[in-house]
């Protein structure tokens, strides 16, 4: 399951907005095409879209005609900035993008050498996601009881990141370890990311999945019927408030209530240390016609709107734990991220 190719053949993207029913690959060349292929999900996970924006903006930069550096960094400066404003939430696409451009600013080399440079470094970003995901993996396998019943939310897997899974992640280690585990999917209306892509994803590695819609998860919990829940994220801030998929913060307080482990699995690169906490996190509020229309059928009334709020903030007292690849980080959040970052 790769989300991305980047090969001599250029970029291709599957588009996830055909899945499970079509695996095709859209081709991309410049970053205006890739913002909007961010933009409209085509791709989508806050690491995915991470790796993706470096490669849109290395595509950029294979194309600039400059005069000199400077020229060279003022328009790469703006292809950047362009791409960064995609989708607002997951800081894995500003963070992938402004790593590219620390790294073009402090290289006293040739112009054709910076593009190179620039692509090596896409790459280093797309490959530690990939080890990170492992990593993570193999500290979060530890934590999922055997004969559990685990739930997550929306997609956090191989088609969210390079290619192996953060929540997922966790998932498949324990499964793979040989745990006798089985996974409740919330559906997640209502682009439906769980139904669509984590029930697509497991299936394909043979771990068991049911759907659940998503407001059945709550009473699944109060029946002993859950064991542990492990979600993803888009951006945690300093002090372990987590912004992730529209309905994580449910599920959270339902957790709390009803006595289950809550766990977010994330890289340090969804970890924002500069945003202090959840209230100051973008949230991204997306077009209302995806919750009025279902499989490109009208299922709402003419004349009533809808909101649609892409994502929530769980405040970090309902986190048991945070998986990261450099370990499980544990409450308070506030001093155990400063450690972490060595800050
Ligand atoms: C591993 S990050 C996955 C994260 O991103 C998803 O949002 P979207 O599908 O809108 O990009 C969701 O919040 C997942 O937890």
């Amino acid at each position: 399951m790769r989300p991305i190719l980047w090969d001599s053949r250029g970029l291709r993207l599957l588009d996830q907005r055909l899945l499970p029913w079509q695996e095709k690959y859209l081709r991309l060349r410049t970053p205006q095409e890739v913002k909007k292929a961010i933009k409209d999900m085509v791709v989508r996970g806050a690491p995915a879209i991470g790796i993706t924006g470096a490669i849109g903006l290395v595509l950029g930069a294979e194309k600039i005609k400059a005069r000199s550096k400077r020229d060279f960094l003022a328009k790469f400066r703006r292809i950047a900035e362009s791409l960064k404003k995609a989708r607002p939430t997951a800081v894995n696409l500003s963070w992938a993008i402004d790593r590219l451009l620390n790294r073009a600013e402090d290289l006293n080399v040739s112009l054709e050498e910076v593009v190179e440079i620039l692509r090596a470094e896409a790459l280093k970003i797309w490959e530690e996601d990939i080890e990170a995901n492992k990593a993570m993996g193999r500290f979060g396998a530890k934590l999922i009881p055997d004969n559990a019943t685990v739930l997550t939310h929306c997609n956090a897997g191989a088609l969210a990141t390079g290619g192996y899974g953060t929540a997922i992640g966790v998932i498949r280690a324990a499964y793979e370890a040989g745990k006798n585990i089985k996974v409740l999917a919330d559906e997640t209306r209502p682009w439906l990311q769980g139904a669509r892509l984590t029930a697509w994803e497991l299936k394909k590695v043979g771990v068991p999945v049911e759907i659940i819609p998503d407001v059945a998860a709550g009473s699944l919990m109060a029946q002993g019927k859950v064991q542990a829940i492990v979600v993803g994220a888009d951006r945690i801030a300093a002090n372990g408030d987590v912004a992730n998929k529209i309905g994580t913060y449910s599920l959270a307080v339902l957790s709390k209530e009803n006595k289950i482990p809550f766990y977010i699995a994330a890289p340090l690169s969804t970890i924002d240390m500069a945003t202090s906490s959840g209230q100051d996190i973008p949230i991204e509020w997306r077009d209302p016609k995806e919750v009025l229309y279902c499989a490109k059928k009208r299922i709402a009334p003419k004349g009533v709107s809808a909101l649609n709020p892409a994502f929530d903030v769980t405040p970090s007292h309902y986190i048991s734990a945070i998986i990261t690849e450099k370990g499980v980080v544990q409450p308070p959040y506030t001093e155990s991220l400063k450690i972490l970052f060595g800050v």
